[in-house]
This record gives C-alpha cells, sequence and structure tokens, in this order.
C-alpha cells in the first residue's frame, strides 16, 4: 500500500553563504493530489524542488520524499521524476528517443521498451514517436518533457513552471495531463504563476522571501483572508478609486474592467463605499490571497 504522505520535511533549510534562501521548512504534502507552489519571482520555488528532488543538499533539516530519505539522494532521484523548462528535452533526437534515453537511466533493460511504448501511449505522444524534438509546439515538447520525467513511474513529481509560455489550449491539455498522472496514483508537486491553476490544486502552499507564509486548500486560503472585498460599479472609475482610498478602514482599492474593487478592515466601511457607486459584496479570488500574502505590501496578513 502507498504511503498517506508523499513528502515530509522538517526544518529544511538552504543558505547560499550568509544568505538564507530557503527559511527552515516544515511541509507536508499529502499522496495522489496536485499540490501547487506558490510565490513571487525569487522565492525559493526552484530551490525548494531541486532539494526534494535530491539534486540540491539542502544545509541543515531532514526529509522524505516518496518514502526516501533526503540523506540518501540517490534513492529520491530513482523515485521522482523532475520536469523543468530548461531541462530533459534533446531537440536532436526524437521523441522515442528522448523518452528512451531517459528510461535507460532507471530501468533494466529489458524493461526499457515497454515503459517507453506506455509512456508514448498514456501521453499521447505515440504519434510524434519518430518525429525530432525540436519540431514539436511549445505544448508537446512540454508533454515530451513531462513523458520523459514519468517514464519509470515516479510516485512523486516535480514539474517547475510546466506551463509558463504556453498558450491557454496546450495550458487546459497539459492540466489534463497531470490529473491522469494524479489518477493513477502519482503526487504532483507543481509550480505555477498563474492563480487560474492554482484553483485547480488541492493543496497549494504560499513562499515567499523563503518562507512559508500559508497552506491550505484554496477554499481555506480564501477563508482565512482577513478584511472584506467590495465591487464598486461606477462611471468615474479614476474619482471613485481615489476617493475610496482615502477612506478609513480601506487596505487596498484598485480598476478592474468597469468596476473599482476595494478591500476593506470590515464591513462597517460598506455604508460609506456605497455613496460611491453600487456597491456589492465579492468573495476573495486567489489572486487576492497571493497579493496579500506575497505582494509589494503584504501588511494584510503579515506582522
Ligand atoms: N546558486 C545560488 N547562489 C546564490 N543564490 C542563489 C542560487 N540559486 C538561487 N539563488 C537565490 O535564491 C533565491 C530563490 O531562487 P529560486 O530560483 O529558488 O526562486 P523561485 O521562487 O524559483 O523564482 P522564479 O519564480 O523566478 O523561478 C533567489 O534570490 C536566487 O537569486
Amino acid at each position: 500500500m502507498q504511503d498517506t504522505v508523499a513528502i515530509h520535511t522538517e526544518h529544511l533549510s538552504k543558505r547560499y553563504g550568509r544568505t538564507e534562501v530557503i527559511a527552515p521548512l516544515s511541509l507536508t504534502v499529502a499522496s495522489g493530489i496536485v499540490f501547487g507552489y506558490l510565490g513571487p519571482n525569487g522565492a525559493g520555488k526552484t530551490t525548494t524542488i531541486r532539494m526534494l528532488s535530491g539534486v540540491l543538499p539542502p544545509s541543515s533539516g531532514t526529509g522524505t520524499v516518496a518514502g526516501a530519505s533526503l540523506s540518501d539522494p540517490e534513492a529520491v532521484k530513482a523515485r521522482i521524476g523532475y520536469a523543468n523548462q530548461a531541462a530533459s528535452v534533446y531537440g536532436d533526437l526524437t521523441v522515442e528517443e528522448n523518452v528512451r534515453f531517459k528510461a535507460a537511466l532507471y530501468l533494466r533493460p529489458r524493461d526499457v521498451g515497454p515503459a517507453v511504448n506506455a509512456t508514448l501511449e498514456r501521453l499521447g505522444l505515440a504519434r510524434w514517436r519518430a518525429h525530432k524534438a525540436a519540431q514539436l509546439s511549445g505544448g508537446w515538447r512540454q508533454r515530451l518533457c513531462i513523458g520523459t520525467a514519468v517514464v519509470h513511474e515516479p510516485r512523486v513529481l516535480f514539474l517547475d513552471e510546466p506551463t509558463a509560455g504556453l498558450d491557454p489550449v496546450a495550458r487546459r491539455d497539459l492540466w489534463d495531463v497531470i490529473y491522469d498522472l494524479t489518477a493513477s496514483g502519482t503526487t504532483v508537486f507543481v509550480t505555477t504563476h498563474y492563480m487560474d491553476e492554482a484553483e485547480r490544486c488541492q493543496e497549494l502552499a504560499l513562499l515567499a522571501d523563503g518562507h512559508l507564509l500559508a497552506q491550505g486548500t484554496p477554499q481555506q486560503l480564501r477563508a482565512q483572508l482577513p478584511g472584506v472585498r467590495y465591487a464598486l460599479r461606477t462611471p468615474h472609475l479614476a474619482e471613485t478609486l481615489h476617493a475610496a482610498r482615502a477612506l478609513d478602514g480601506v487596505t487596498g482599492a484598485w480598476i478592474i474592467g468597469d468596476e473599482v474593487r476595494v478591500v476593506a478592515d470590515d464591513a462597517r466601511t460598506a455604508t460609506v463605499l456605497a455613496r460611491l457607486g453600487e456597491l456589492r459584496e465579492v468573495t476573495p479570488s486567489l489572486e487576492d490571497v497571493f497579493v496579500a500574502y506575497a505582494g509589494p505590501t503584504r501588511s494584510e496578513v503579515r506582522a
């Protein structure tokens, strides 16, 4: 039977010289889910993934990934898959050769052929098998990248910004691949800057400046957010924006489309806001959550 926990770390940290890039991180990720790891540029997402993949030695702390201890990086590498934009696909090799190359690293020779065929079928890559990887579109190349990372059937798959630069259709197709993988028991640990993709994850963690700030389901993260959010419909967007920002109890205001969005400390501000336009309360989006935790001021939820 598979463990119910795919990843567990205790006080895992990374320093470069005196700079602490990942503050002691204690994280638990359940098996078989899509786990989203969010944070602004430079937050430490890739560094975390590299530590959890056995590629980068942590400065301190312990952890297990897919049942293997991080103190045994080769065991970790054999049980995980890691796909990122920079890695893994050789343009001069065919699709099949790319997958075969990776399979040969981890599988017994007699298992390679069947595993390659199964992976090409599973990811819909079979019809491209004889094509050079360089000839593939971005979406298919990314699929191939994932194919090379899962050919040895890892229990945990790390995907570092798998959909960066893809068009919306290719992004959606790639998420179908991700769900297919979790349906067969793989735990997928994915980083993304797209909030609609964060919404697709069963659980999320939010990192900023190397600190884990929050963890939970998208719903829990929205519910934990302090303050009340309103939309103000008005023909005078700029004036209303400035008026709202000047009010006591308003912590943020910005324009979205033909509305002014306002964050207030509590519902007492509603009476005054209602004088500025047609007011309705809105539920926070994950973008609201992200900005509150990791945005420039971080005043809303951080001490
Ligand atoms: N080898 C290194 N030496 C020194 N600092 C490093 C090294 N690698 C990464 N860093 C620093 O660690 C921090 C975290 O980088 P990391 O790439 O993990 O962030 P990230 O969250 O993945 O960012 P992005 O979203 O831009 O990919 C950054 O400030 C980066 O400059």
